[in-house]
């Protein structure tokens, strides 16, 4: 049965092909979630495929179908069972839920992603009703390429998703429930970046939790210890990326939501080995350079001249420093040492110095000096006395300590800079550092924002959503495309360049740092336009090695801009109805 739809999967994807060769017939094939039409399917295939009775007499077009979702999905009286109905749909009717949530994408956003799925991540064990995605056990650590044998062969996945549920969305250790967190980010990889549902696999790496509420559940499905760590959890982690590397050599690899000292350990180590990145880091860093690229030219400053505050230095804070200075490295010819002098971190001791002990490597890169006269007299744990002393141009939040950002602090940053940027980036929603509506009245309407989560407009204005979302599927679908060696800081840099470009606050000075997240799918196909073309310059794209299944010739990449945008867009999954032919027999 898997076999089969794999197939369809290749089927479909790279071919525009009128008929689909279906085995299935009655009961099976209404069951089969990635074939199901339920009432769409026509009278014809209702005769053909065995499915007299099964359903009522009307025929209806997708367009029908999604008017009767849409409506069904509003009976739901709460976010998480808007959620769950969403969950159920897709298992019922692929084509009619990714069609659902690319019609209503802005409103989708929030109940299938964050905030609502960390909610629905929190309940894992309790709202269960059927598996999806790979589970890989520590203490099966033999077993790997067993379980993951379930998705196919060589050919048959483009793209993984890995967490081990250290650091889910901002709400911690979320042990065996984080598989929700794989899983969405793929249905953001199809809706947002056109890859195809069924080449794809959401894993979770169930180390263990540290979650007392999950451990003292009762109904809690996961491994029921503490998370391992060392040797145990490092070899366990090779033996995941080895088998991936054997079985899935064209997949792209992406690590979400790892704890922080796990996330930089995995990145610098894989990074050269295969085609993987860390949304965390690196997707968070590049959103967040091409929101700033927007708000400093919209402030008239270079970023070399500009200083910044990070709240929060772990994967997300972090990632943004690193991002910031391989930008001021590249495009400004600064030393790393240089451009690293106007980043400034904050953790939970304080502006990171350099005599704190247990920093991490990444850490200690931007540690100052606490002897320097600056910082001696000055409480250093203390936000608003750090503001003081540097006078910010930007402030980022990645802290999850809601209400950080408070009207003493943002109105000294405005006794120093005429446009504050300001960022609170944590997720969910309640764990903003700052309220949108708040930082536009401290700051008299002066301030450009962005937020990690969506929240409603204020007075008219649109708040833009900071998210990696913005990002990474267009990242990924220009890897996936150009089957890159490597996902190389260039391949990055490109996709921050094509983003930035699409900031409306270029062509208006109060516009939104960001486009609006209803036109992602062709951000997508821009973004990735670019990192195929970076990946192709770079001599990282492997798929001109490739014969093309549709044209059985070698494939290759186009070399001007707008035919390579046309190239990705033909290549993108779209949910529609196939018509159906009978297969002589199930494959
Ligand atoms: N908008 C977006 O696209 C993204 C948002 N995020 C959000 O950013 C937040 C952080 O995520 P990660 O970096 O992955 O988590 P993390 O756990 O790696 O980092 C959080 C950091 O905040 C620090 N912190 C805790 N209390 C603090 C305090 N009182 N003052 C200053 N720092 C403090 C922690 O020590 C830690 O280093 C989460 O809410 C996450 O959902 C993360 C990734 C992407
Ligand atoms: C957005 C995201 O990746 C996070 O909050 O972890
Ligand atoms: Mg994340």
């Amino acid at each position: 049965m898997r076999a089969s739809l794999i197939r369809l999967a290749r089927h479909t994807r790279l071919t525009r092909e009128p008929f689909v060769d279906v085995a299935q017939t009655g009961q099976e094939l209404l069951n089969n979630f990635q074939l199901n039409k339920g009432s769409a399917f026509s009278n014809e295939e209702r005769r053909i495929f065995k499915m007299g009775g099964l359903l009522p007499t009307a025929v209806h077009t997708l367009d029908d179908q999604l008017d009767r979702a849409y409506n069904q999905f509003h009976m739901y009286p709460t976010d998480l069972l808007k959620n769950s109905f969403c969950e159920s749909l897709k298992v019922q009717n692929e084509t009619l839920y990714y069609a659902l949530m690319r019609r209503h994408l802005k409103e989708m956003m929030r109940i299938i992603y964050t905030p609502t799925q960390g909610d629905a991540i929190a309940n894992y064990s309790q709202l269960f009703r059927r598996p999806a995605g790979c589970f890989l056990d520590i203490n099966q650590p033999d077993d790997i390429a067993h379980r993951m044998a379930h998705y196919g062969d060589a050919e048959d996945i483009d793209y993984i998703c890995v967490t081990d549920a250290e650091g889910i969305l901002g709400i911690g250790d979320q042990g065996v429930g984080g598989i929700g967190i794989a899983i969405s980010k793929l249905v953001l990889m199809t809706v947002c970046g056109g890859i195809h549902p069924n080449r794809v696999i959401p894993v979770v790496l169930d180390c263990g939790t540290n979650n007392q509420k999950l451990l003292q559940n009762p109904l809690y499905m996961g491994n029921r210890h503490e998370r391992v760590r060392g040797e145990r959890y490092d070899k366990f982690l090779d033996n995941f990326v080895q088998t991936v590397k054997q079985r899935y050599p064209r997949a792209v690899l992406h690590f979400e939501d790892f704890g922080t000292a796990a996330a930089y350990k995995s990145l610098d180590l894989y990074r050269d080995q295969l085609p993987c990145f860390n949304d965390d880091i690196q997707g968070t860093g590049a959103v967040t350079l091409s929101a700033l690229a927007g708000a400093l030219h919209s402030t008239d400053r270079h970023m070399p001249d500009a200083r910044t505050i990070i709240f929060g230095a772990g994967s997300a804070g972090c990632g943004i420093a690193n991002q910031m200075v391989d930008k001021l490295v590249e495009n400004d010819g600064l030393s790393r040492s240089e451009a690293r002098k106007n980043i400034f971190l904050i953790d939970r001791n304080g502006l990171i110095t350099s005599d704190m002990r247990d920093l991490m490597t990444v850490q200690r890169e931007y540690a100052v000096d606490p002897e320097d006269p600056c910082w001696k007299d000055i409480d250093r744990t203390s936000l608003l006395e750090l503001v003081k002393a540097i006078q910010p141009h930007i402030l980022i939040g990645c802290s999850t300590r809601p209400g950080s950002f408070t009207k003493e602090v943002v109105q000294e940053m405005c006794q120093h800079v005429d446009r504050p940027i300001i960022l609170p980036l944590s997720n969910p929603t309640r764990l903003h550092e700052a309220q949108p509506s708040d930082l536009i009245e401290w700051t008299d309407g002066r301030v450009l924002l962005a937020t990690g989560s969506p929240f409603d407009d204020v007075h008219g204005r649109r708040i833009s959503e900071n998210n990696n979302c913005f990002i990474f599927p267009g990242i990924g679908l220009g890897a996936v495309l150009s089957r890159a060696s490597t996902i190389s800081k260039g391949m990055i840099a490109a996709a921050i360049d094509e983003l930035a470009t699409m900031s409306p606050v270029l062509k208006d000075p109060n516009g939104p740092l960001l486009p609006d997240i209803s036109e992602i799918t062709d951000i997508s196909a821009r973004v990735a336009t670019s990192v195929v073309l970076r990946a192709r310059d770079e001599g990282l794209a492997r798929v001109e090695d490739e014969i093309s299944p549709v044209s059985a010739e070698k494939i290759e990449i186009p070399a001007d801009w707008d035919e390579c945008y046309i190239w990705v867009l033909s290549q993108m999954w779209q949910p529609e109805y196939h018509r159906y032919r009978r297969a002589k027999t199930v494959h």
